[in-house]
Order: C-alpha cells, then sequence, then structure tokens
C-alpha cells in the first residue's frame, strides 16, 4: 500500500515527473499509467512549497481558474505548457465579418473587420493601436478599445466607415474637438471627451480620444431605470453645463446632446462626466441640418423647422436633467407628433407665436386660429391666446394622411410640477430627509423649468442655468431670477459674404438653408445668441477642399480653410499640409479661432485657391463643415453674390422639398455619395447649379442678418465663473411655499391609456414595481459577468466604485489636461469586477438607493430597431471593462496650433502590411463563424437605447 500512499514522497516525485513512462509506473505497482504524464493527480496532504502554491489557488473559484484563468491552470498543471496568442483563432469583433470591399478588409457596411490583436497604425507617428474590444457602434462606425503600447494605456479609437462623407463629417469632429479642447479648454476642465490622434488606416480615418467609462443611459439601465439620487442629478448637472458654457463660448453646438453621449470618466477621483460625439457639431452660424438631435431630446424649434443655435443643447440638457432623476425620458415621443403633444401637455404652453410664425414645419402640427390682420396672422388672438392651436390627433391624420404614432404614456401625472413632487421617495428615508428633499426637488422643476422653456430667447444660458440654486446648492426660497448675460457687441459689417454657392457654409448670416430669417431679431435678446466683435484676423474656417483620401496615399484636403488674396483662415486641419496649401499667400494665419469670415471679401480664385487640393483625385472640391449635407459642389469659384438664394445642386438635402434636410444625417450622406458616383468630379467648371423652385428656405439676408450668428471665440471662456463650492449640496430648508407657475394650457387631452400604477407622494411598494426583464435576457454577456463576480470578495459594481468615488462635499475635481490615469494594476483588477457588477451592488452605491418605482412598466415598449441595442450589449461586455491604463497617456503631441497642422493623415499605400493577414477573408473560419462577437438576439421588450431614440433617417 505505500506504493499508493499519498505521503509516499519517491511516489509523489514520480507522478509529478513529466516524463514519466508506463514503464516507470509499471515499476510503482499502480498499474496503467499514461505514457505521457501531463496532469499530475491531485495529492491533498501534500506539503512540498508547490503544493502549498496549489492550496493557495485552490481558494479561487472553479469558474475563474477554468475561465480567465485557465492559462495559469494549465500552467500549474503542466509547467511544459505554453500559451501563444498568435495561435489563437481570430475572434470577429466586426459584424458582419465578411470581407466583400477595401480589398476583402471591410465589410458590407464599409466597416473595417475588426478582430481581436488587429493592429491600427498610424503611420505617420509609427504609433500602434492594439484592438482588445470593440466598445460601441455609431452611425460613423465602431468604436474600438484599443492597447498602447508605447504609452502603456488603452483608449478609444473610433474607425469611420470607409465612405467620403462620413470620412469629411469626421474631419469635422476631429476640427471641432480639436478646437475645443486645445483652445478651450487645454487643462482639460470642461468635460469634454479629449481627443489624442487621428490617422488613415486602410482608408478609414481613425480618430483617438481618451477611453471612457459607461454612458447615463447605461447607468441607469443598471439602476433598472430608476432615478439617480439628487445629489449626483446636481453635480452631473453641473459638470455637463460645463462643457455647454465652453461649447457656446465657442460658438459650437453639439447637436447631439443625450445620455449615451455623456461618458462616466472614472479614471479620476471622484469621478466626473464627459461630453462625447462631436459629430453631429456644427458652428452655431453655420446650421445646416434641419433635422437633428435624438428625437426624445429634440427642441421644439428643431422640430417646427426654425433656426436654432446653442439653445438648443440646453434643452436636449435639460430633458436629460429630468431623465436622471425620473429615470426615464421626459418626452419619450414615438413620433414628432407625439413628442410635441407630450411637451405640450407636461409643460403647458406652447412653442411662441413668433417662432410658430416662421416656422417650416408649424402647419403640420398646428392650425391657426387666430384672425388676419393687414394680410398677416395676428399674433395673439383677440382673446390674448395664441394665434396657433395644436392639431389634434384627428386633424393631424387628415393632413397628413397617416395616423401618427403615439407611444404609451409612463408617468400618472401630466404636468411637470406634479411629475417630479410625486415621483417616490427613496425607500426607508427619515421623515426630515424627505421633507429636505421636497424643498430639492421644487427648485428641481425650477431649475428644468428654465431649460424646457419653448421659447428659445428665453431659455437659460449655460452660464443662466449654472447659478441656479439647484446646482449650487444655495436654499431655494423663490424663483430664479437668472443674471444677464454678459451683453456682446454685434460685429461691424464691413463686407457680406453670403453662403458658399455649393452648399452649407453661410458665411452671411450663419443661416441655415433650412431655416427662416424673418425672426432673427427675436433671438438677439436671447442669452443664446448674442454677438461678439470679433477680432479682425480670426476665421474658423469653412470653405476649403477635402481632398482626396481614395487616390493618394498621402492625403491631400485642406480642409477647413478658405483663402482669399491675403490671408487665409482655416480650422485646425486634421489633414496634412497640403490642407495648408494657400498658407503660402497668407501674411496670417489664423487656425482653429476663427471669427469673422465675413469681415473679408472673399476672392474664390478661378480653379484654385479656394477648397482644391492639389490631390482633390476623383472628388469635387467641396466645401466643408458641420455637415454631409453641404457637399453640393460649387458652381463656380467666382465671387460669391450675397443673397444667392436656393443655390443648390438637385442632390442637396436642402433642396426639393420645404423640409430642407429631411432625413438629416444619414440621407445627406448617402446624397452626398450619391454625387459622387454622379461623377462631380474635379474640375470645378464642370458643376452647375441647379436652382430648386421647391426650396423654402429663406435666402440669407445679405444686409441685415449678416452680423446677427456671430460669436465670441474667444481664448477663455467667458463664464468662468462657476460656484466652486457648488459640488457640496447640501439640503438645506428653506424655500417652502414655492409655488409652481404652471400655467397648464393642455391642448391635448390626456391621453387615456396611462399604463401606471399610482405615484403618490411616499415609499414605493413592492406590488407597485414591475418587474423589468432579466437582463439575460437579452444580455449574452450578463451571465458570465455574474459567474465572474465570485473571483473576488471584494466585488462591487461600477457604480459602486462611482459612488465611492463621489466626494460631494469636496470643491471642483481638479482635472488638468493630460492627467494622468493612475490606476494601479491592483485598483484596475478591482475595477474589472466593479465594473462587470452591473445591478447587484448598486444599493450599496453611497449616492443613494434610487427610489424604486414602476415607471418602468410603461418604458417597456417594443423595439423597432432591435439592433441598435448592440452597442449597449457591447458596453456590458466584461472585456470591455479591462485593465485600466496604468500609467498617463502622453502622446506627446504637438501643442502649437502650426504644428498640429503638420501633422499628416496618411493612406498606407495597397501593399502595405501591419502584419495582419492582408484579407481577413482569408482567415475566417469556413463557416463563417465569427468569434468573440457578440450576438444580438431578438429583442422584444425592452427599454429603447439611443438609436432606437434616433430617428434622424426619417419624418415622422
Ligand atoms: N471615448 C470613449 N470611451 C469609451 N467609449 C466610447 C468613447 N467614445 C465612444 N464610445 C462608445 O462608442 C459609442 C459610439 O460612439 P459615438 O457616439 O462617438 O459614435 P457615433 O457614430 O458618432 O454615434 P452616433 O450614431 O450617436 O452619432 C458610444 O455610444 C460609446 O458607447
Amino acid at each position: 500500500m505505500d506504493g499508493v500512499s499519498p505521503g509516499n514522497e519517491a511516489q509523489q516525485s514520480q507522478c509529478r515527473d513529466l516524463g514519466a513512462t508506463s514503464s516507470s509506473s509499471a515499476s510503482t505497482g499502480l498499474g496503467w499509467r499514461p505514457s505521457q504524464l501531463v496532469f499530475t493527480p491531485y495529492m491533498p496532504g501534500e506539503t512540498s512549497d508547490k503544493s502549498q502554491t496549489l492550496r493557495v489557488v485552490v481558494r479561487k473559484p472553479l469558474v475563474t481558474r477554468l475561465t480567465k484563468e485557465i492559462v495559469e491552470t494549465y500552467q500549474i498543471c503542466n509547467p511544459q505548457f505554453k500559451y501563444s496568442e498568435e495561435l489563437n483563432p481570430k475572434r470577429y469583433l466586426t459584424s458582419p465579418s465578411v470581407g466583400v470591399l477595401n480589398d476583402g478588409y471591410d465589410n458590407v457596411n464599409s466597416d473595417l473587420i475588426l478582430t481581436v490583436n488587429f493592429v491600427l497604425i498610424n503611420l505617420e507617428r509609427n504609433r500602434r493601436y492594439i484592438v482588445k474590444d470593440v466598445l460601441g457602434h455609431g452611425t460613423f462606425g465602431q468604436v474600438a478599445k484599443c492597447w498602447v503600447s508605447d504609452t502603456k494605456s488603452f483608449v478609444a479609437v473610433k474607425i469611420i466607415k470607409n465612405q467620403p462623407a462620413y470620412y469629411q463629417q469626421a474631419l469635422v469632429e476631429v476640427s471641432i474637438l480639436t478646437t475645443l479642447n486645445k483652445k478651450y479648454d487645454p487643462e482639460d476642465k470642461h468635460h469634454i471627451v479629449r481627443i489624442y490622434d487621428y490617422f488613415v488606416y486602410q482608408r478609414h480615418l481613425c480618430i483617438c480620444f481618451e477611453l471612457l467609462d459607461t454612458n447615463l443611459y447605461e447607468l441607469i439601465k443598471l439602476n433598472h431605470f430608476r432615478g439617480l439620487s439628487l445629489s449626483i442629478v446636481q453635480l452631473f448637472s453641473k459638470q455637463i453645463l460645463h462643457g455647454l458654457a465652453l461649447l457656446k463660448d465657442a460658438g459650437i453646438i453639439h447637436c447631439d446632446l443625450k445620455p449615451e453621449n455623456i461618458l462616466l470618466c472614472t479614471s479620476v477621483k471622484p469621478a466626473e462626466v464627459k461630453i462625447i460625439d462631436f459629430g453631429s457639431a456644427c458652428m452655431e452660424d453655420r446650421t445646416v441640418y434641419s433635422y437633428i438631435q435624438s428625437r426624445y431630446y429634440r427642441s421644439p424649434e428643431v422640430l417646427l423647422g426654425y433656426q436654432y443655435t446653442t439653445a438648443i443643447d440646453m434643452w436636449s440638457f435639460g430633458c436629460i436633467v429630468a431623465e436622471l432623476f425620473l429615470g426615464l425620458p421626459l418626452f419619450p415621443g414615438a413620433s414628432e407628433f407625439d413628442l410635441l403633444r407630450r411637451m405640450i401637455e407636461i409643460l403647458g404652453g406652447q412653442p411662441p407665436d413668433y417662432l410658430l410664425r416662421e416656422a417650416k414645419n408649424t402647419s403640420k402640427f398646428f392650425k391657426c386660429v387666430g384672425s388676419l390682420q393687414n394680410g398677416d396672422i395676428s399674433e395673439i388672438s383677440s382673446n390674448g391666446r395664441s394665434a396657433y392651436q395644436a392639431l389634434t390627433e384627428e386633424e393631424y391624420e387628415t393632413r397628413e394622411l397617416k395616423k401618427p404614432s403615439i407611444g404609451k404614456e409612463y408617468f400618472n401625472h401630466m404636468n411637470l410640477e406634479a411629475i417630479v413632487t410625486n415621483y417616490p421617495y427613496r425607500k426607508n428615508l427619515p421623515k426630515e430627509d424627505i421633507v429636505k428633499e421636497s424643498q430639492i426637488r421644487l427648485a428641481l422643476i425650477d431649475f428644468l423649468r428654465g431649460l424646457v422653456e419653448f421659447d428659445p430667447a428665453k431659455r437659460w444660458s449655460p452660464f443662466q442655468a449654472s447659478r441656479h440654486p439647484f446646482v449650487t446648492g444655495e436654499p431655494f426660497t423663490h424663483p430664479y431670477e437668472p443674471p444677464p448675460e454678459t451683453p456682446r457687441m454685434p460685429v461691424v459689417q464691413g463686407i457680406k459674404v453670403d453662403h458658399h454657392p455649393g452648399g452649407g457654409h453661410w458665411f452671411a448670416a450663419g443661416l441655415s438653408p433650412n431655416v427662416s430669417s424673418k425672426n432673427r431679431p427675436s433671438l438677439y435678446s436671447s442669452s443664446h445668441f448674442q454677438m461678439v466683435q470679433y477680432p479682425p484676423a480670426n476665421s474658423y474656417g469653412s470653405v476649403g477642399s477635402h481632398g482626396s483620401y481614395n487616390d493618394s496615399v498621402r492625403l491631400g484636403s485642406s480642409y477647413g480653410s478658405y483663402g482669399e488674396s491675403s490671408n487665409m483662415f482655416a480650422y485646425y486641419s486634421p489633414v496634412g499640409p497640403s490642407g495648408m496649401h494657400m498658407l503660402g499667400q497668407s501674411s496670417t494665419s489664423m487656425l482653429g479661432n476663427s471669427p469673422d469670415a465675413r469681415k473679408r471679401v472673399i476672392q474664390y480664385q478661378a480653379g484654385n485657391g479656394l477648397g482644391i487640393s492639389p490631390s482633390a483625385g476623383n472628388f469635387t472640391h467641396l466645401p466643408l463643415g458641420a455637415s454631409p449635407s453641404q457637399f453640393t459642389p460649387p458652381s463656380s469659384f467666382a465671387q460669391v453674390s450675397a443673397g444667392s438664394p436656393g443655390h443648390y445642386g438637385p442632390t442637396s438635402p436642402a433642396r426639393g422639398s420645404s423640409h430642407g434636410s429631411p432625413l438629416g444625417k444619414t440621407s445627406a450622406i448617402s446624397q452626398f455619395n450619391r454625387r459622387k458616383n454622379w461623377g462631380c468630379a474635379g474640375s470645378p467648371q464642370t458643376q452647375d447649379i441647379t436652382f430648386s423652385p421647391y426650396w423654402h428656405g429663406q435666402c440669407p439676408d445679405s444686409s441685415g442678418h449678416a452680423e446677427g450668428t456671430a460669436h465670441v471665440l474667444s481664448s477663455s471662456p467667458s463664464y468662468l465663473q462657476s460656484n466652486t463650492d457648488a459640488a457640496s449640496w447640501k439640503q438645506r430648508g428653506g424655500g417652502g411655499g414655492y409655488s409652481a407657475n404652471q400655467k397648464p394650457t393642455c391642448l391635448f387631452m390626456p391621453s387615456s391609456n396611462i399604463n401606471l400604477q399610482s405615484t403618490e407622494l411616499g415609499h414605493d411598494t413592492p406590488e407597485s414595481c414591475l418587474s423589468l426583464p432579466d437582463p439575460g435576457d437579452w444580455d449574452p454577456n450578463y451571465s458570465d459577468e455574474l459567474l465572474l463576480q465570485e473571483d473576488s470578495s471584494d466585488v462591487s459594481c461600477l457604480t459602486a466604485e462611482f459612488g465611492r468615488s463621489m466626494n460631494l462635499g469636496s470643491t471642483e475635481p481638479l482635472v488638468g489636461f493630460g492627467r494622468p490615469h493612475q490606476v494601479s494594476s491592483t485598483s484596475s483588477s478591482i475595477s474589472v469586477h466593479r465594473l462587470n457588477g452591473p445591478v447587484q451592488a448598486y444599493s450599496n452605491v453611497e449616492m443613494g438607493s434610487p427610489p424604486a418605482h414602476d415607471l418602468q412598466a410603461g418604458y417597456m415598449r417594443s423595439m423597432s430597431k432591435p439592433f441598435h441595442l448592440m452597442p449597449r450589449i457591447l458596453q456590458n461586455s466584461p472585456s470591455r471593462f479591462g485593465l485600466q491604463p496604468v500609467q498617463r497617456f502622453a502622446h506627446g503631441r504637438p501643442t502649437r496650433v502650426g504644428e498640429w497642422n503638420q501633422i499628416k493623415v496618411q493612406a498606407p499605400p495597397s501593399s502595405f502590411s501591419s502584419g495582419e493577414p492582408r484579407s481577413p477573408r482569408n482567415n475566417s473560419f469556413a463557416n463563417s463563424m465569427t468569434w468573440g462577437r457578440r450576438v444580438n438576439p431578438p429583442v422584444s421588450n425592452i427599454p429603447p437605447a439611443s438609436r432606437a431614440r434616433k430617428d434622424y433617417a426619417r419624418i415622422d
């Protein structure tokens, strides 16, 4: 029996001998032994060093050892086991993963087919980005989490679809974000995502951002669509306002503000939020799209087709604040009609008559009930009420010949005050805390009233909103009177320059071709629409050439610039020196900072000098700016005459329809591509203008409005007077007796299908809470994450860490440009677990358990676009929350503007080899099965995600 005794050292040693043979085992008398002993038997009584090590490992859950530590487990069992990543089968991250375009590099959607460890290379800087996971998808392409070994850090790289229009629009994002980062926020204090790098790889523009964490929609989702605590709402509001104030100072409209585009940044302590996705952004005086903003967050003026300003972002911001508190969108309109109906019902009142009189789409939603005076509609009818009345559902159907989509009602109460006041309080909240919170809720109501204000001219600016007691934490005693905005001087208009004839650059007045101009003066008094005197030699470029990226190895765009005989003005040009080709004539080069194009005579030089890149290749010179819808080729390079209306080619979204750009971004992009296919190439002389008889947009008034949309591009934000101790949210008493001043002029009858149970003041009861579907039903990663939670006793979820990192009593966090992402390897691994634990630990979050309620019940509705869930699913990917950067990301990017413009974007030669197989096609499995790609299961009943909210591409 000695021969089999565990205590027999000789025997154990022999068993561990991997070279043991059957003969040797036979000699021990153990009977059959495998000829090649790979695994050693487990010996419980072992006392050797090795067995002790083993015993430590054994404490870890089996699932850990067999999953994420499988390599170590193998090596313990077999020291000769060697792991080699190269031998792994490819794990595709892009779907579909079949390469059909771009020599097999791109799939049918023009997305670069990514696999785990695919390497994106910035040849110019010899920097390699190793793809580790996909963080999300968007209109423009994919966002990958990449490892940069130079800096030993992770970054997020947005890989733009390989199509010219997407490429062009992405350049706008690069330009705007670069300007914001470098010029307006060099110290990274304003909650705007940082851009680190950009380059072209395999014909895809890649934009490298700092890596952020989950977005606010996900955060609410993790919380089962229950609202966040007021202190968190206050903190986030303050931070977002910082960002919006910066945008306003820069004269930039984000155009797509929503919870999905506000991401947590947990690499700094205390954690903060940042605004991302400037892919829809535009300059305030160069608005081009008429259909912008995701529907739930769409402002009335955009919905109605009125001219818009940075005030539209404040509307969206108000919707976001409400959603953070309620856990549900305030206006979850299933269609634009439904959206407007909800606005009118919840807010009371309606858009002002001046706006309704001028907006393009008024007749779609309103009927005129006012009297006619001098052939014009009287603004106020005889009884003092509006001359416009919202259409009923039936009237809308009669006019539009289709039933409007009407979504479910989620709130029992149909006005803002009642919705907020009656929202269930957190469980077990002491009575005195309920009293305190009720006061803060009154402040919140007042705050929201100033944001979701129908009249854009009266809507608060970021500066004004940031002074509200809800944000500052001061006692709320009476309705807030915002301080006046710093007055700005009108531009002295020397030269009037109209829009570029080719499309969207509206030098003269910042007019969108899609919006009316008549009521412009009404906006001059708006806190969002103030004028400034520009320094004489600045420009925020506009007309330019985009060059070719398909046909040349080195990109030759002069994006975002325009020239004149003696000066050249340009954006931060994200492309190479050819983008600066006009610089030679320039005695002044103003980069990124642009102001008043209108002060100069723009002499478009025939055939060159404006917008023609030497490497323009097969694309025409295009006016570049905020939108692909601008990509109508200009007719000539003759001097642009002011006030030329409707100079749009047949494919401009701004033409052919009174709706301007009804299909928005998607449409514009596709139209651009179509146009490109029509062969609008190279020579400017070959391009014609088609005057559209259908265009209803207003010609910019060459005399009157040119100065109207000017804005400051000052080098330092003017609003920086934030209350630094506002982060200390004190729930003080006072303010009692505030009565919200609502005028519920409900033109719509409350919908009868309110399906919520009571949300009366009081603690929510379990029976009032309808359960959400199990996330595992739609999230294939969900169970994995739960399993992995066993791995550590200190597991908690993202929000727990986030809550812990909150220091609500602190002053403004000190954050700076390129601040360290100092997450030790230890904390990194902890964060993996935390991030992976979506819901379970949430109740422990310091931010307070959000009130349970049943509102999500009404939120459950079928997704018309289930594929839109994909980014959400991917966001939950365990690997998404992998190791955080262990040291600061420092690209050593040039900080001077001139240097920035020297950076070239190169398209690698077709023969370029990245170490990846030339054609992904060759490397896919025979059955095309993809590895590592999360399947998108059919989803029928979950809260809508961002994509479902976005209806750029449709007309309601
Ligand atoms: N810096 C970042 N860090 C982490 N994740 C990011 C980052 N930037 C983007 N993402 C993820 O990628 C997704 C898509 O990014 P983004 O919104 O910029 O793309 P898009 O194509 O412009 O989208 P949209 O269709 O909304 O315009 C985001 O929702 C987010 O989940």
